[in-house]
């Protein structure tokens, strides 16, 4: 069984391409111990690329462990990917191990994840001349008569050579964005994207109209912000409920959060969560997700503020959460567009630096 685990241990604003540094602790989430009798090499790679190892007991993980984490990437990977027989018959109960491998953000970078096998050197370096020479010198009597069983079994030691190692990897793609829209299903995030930028993504008025991220440039004088707006959230997302995992690790590389809150979604009669509600479930989903994520520089975007009584709601709105920007608009009109990207701007920028916790928002 394979248990695939994002990475939580590697900033996705670093430079990636090193193998992660410590993947000996235990309580790293890169590392996760899973009972199988199985005895087989795994790997996950995604842009975090996460191998997921082969089984064996804790020392020997914490030894693997070390040796990835070792500067010979090379050599160290393929140890880890292939353990001796003997230390397989060893071990009593089997883990597997799994844990990333690199992170792949840069056109051309290139990482090795398996070694390949020594070449053998063929049945010409194992001529009988040759092979009556080595056996004159090893100072064997043999008659020449036994000599091609002699030789059966010493080509077969120079011939073939070694196997490489093996490994299986398995690849997740992240979106790379300065900014991605996070918010619930519906709320509005697509025809954000296509107010805000050139991009044209698929709008509808059904839950999971975006089921993978789209990407727009919101372009400055002396500045190029990429925006993604992600699939929408819904709560239980951390457990993969609406897609979750897929949705979510997109947001990983993501350097500012931009709240798409609908303040329509518990008007008029509609069964929809106010946005507050919307705001704490969205902010717990990525904490449990990755801790620390939803502490990145944020803002809210209240849309929908056209809707009858939406300005109410918005007012609530302010009441409730504190200490973060807030833009009301209107994707579909475009009204408050302006005055949003300038504010995605100075957050991109560094200019401000607020992130979101669940302490500012009154719920009650
Ligand atoms: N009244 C009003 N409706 C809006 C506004 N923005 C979006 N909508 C409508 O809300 C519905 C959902 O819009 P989308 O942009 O597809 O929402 P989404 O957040 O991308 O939804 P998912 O892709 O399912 O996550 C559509 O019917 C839009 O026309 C707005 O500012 N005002
Ligand atoms: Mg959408």
């Amino acid at each position: 069984m394979i248990k695939i685990q994002p990475s939580t241990d590697l900033d996705p604003w670093e430079i990636p391409g090193a193998l992660v540094d410590d993947l000996s602790d235990p309580s790293n989430g890169n590392l996760i111990s899973t009972v199988s009798g199985a005895k087989r090499v795994e790997e996950k790679h995604g842009t975090g690329c996460t191998v997921s190892e082969n089984t064996e007991t804790n020392a020997q993980k914490s030894v693997k462990s070390r040796e990835v984490a070792s500067t010979d990437e090379f050599s160290q990977l393929s140890t880890a990917s292939r353990p001796s027989e003997s230390d397989a018959e060893d071990i009593g109960e089997k883990e597997d191990i799994l844990y990333n491998v690199a992170e792949v953000t840069e056109e051309g970078q290139r990482i090795i994840i398996a070694r390949g096998g020594e070449g053998g050197l063929g049945n010409v370096s194992t001529s009988k001349d040759s092979r009556k020479t080595l056996t004159a010198k090893a100072g064997l009597t043999q008659d020449i008569s036994n000599a091609d069983d002699y030789d059966s079994d010493h080509s077969s030691l120079s011939a073939a050579g070694l196997p490489g190692s093996e490994t299986v990897l398995l690849l997740e793609l992240k979106s790379i964005a300065d900014v991605s829209f996070v918010g619930m299903p519906n709320a509005g995030k697509s025809t954000l994207l296509g107010a805000i930028s050139r991009a044209k993504p698929s709008v509808g008025s059904y839950a999971f109209t975006t089921l993978r991220p789209n990407l727009g440039n919101l372009n400055f004088d002396d500045l190029s912000i990429t925006v993604a707006d992600i699939p929408g959230l819904i709560k239980g997302a951390h457990q993969n409920r609406g897609l979750g995992h897929a949705f979510l690790r997109h947001i990983e590389r993501t350097k500012v959060l931009a709240y798409v809150l609908d303040l329509a979604a518990a008007l008029n009669g509609r069964k929809g969560i106010p946005p507050w509600e919307q705001l704490r479930d969205l902010i717990l989903e990525l904490e449990y997700h990755q801790e620390g994520l939803s502490k990145r520089p944020s803002l809210i975007v209240a849309n929908k503020i056209d809707e009858e009584g939406a300005d109410k709601v918005y007012d609530e709105l302010k009441r409730r959460v504190h200490d973060v920007p807030m833009f009301p608009v209107c994707a579909v009109l475009e009204e408050g567009i302006p005055e949003l990207k300038a504010g995605l701007k100075m957050l991109v920028n560094g200019e401000v630096s607020c992130g979101l916790c669940l302490d500012q928002i009154l719920l009650a």
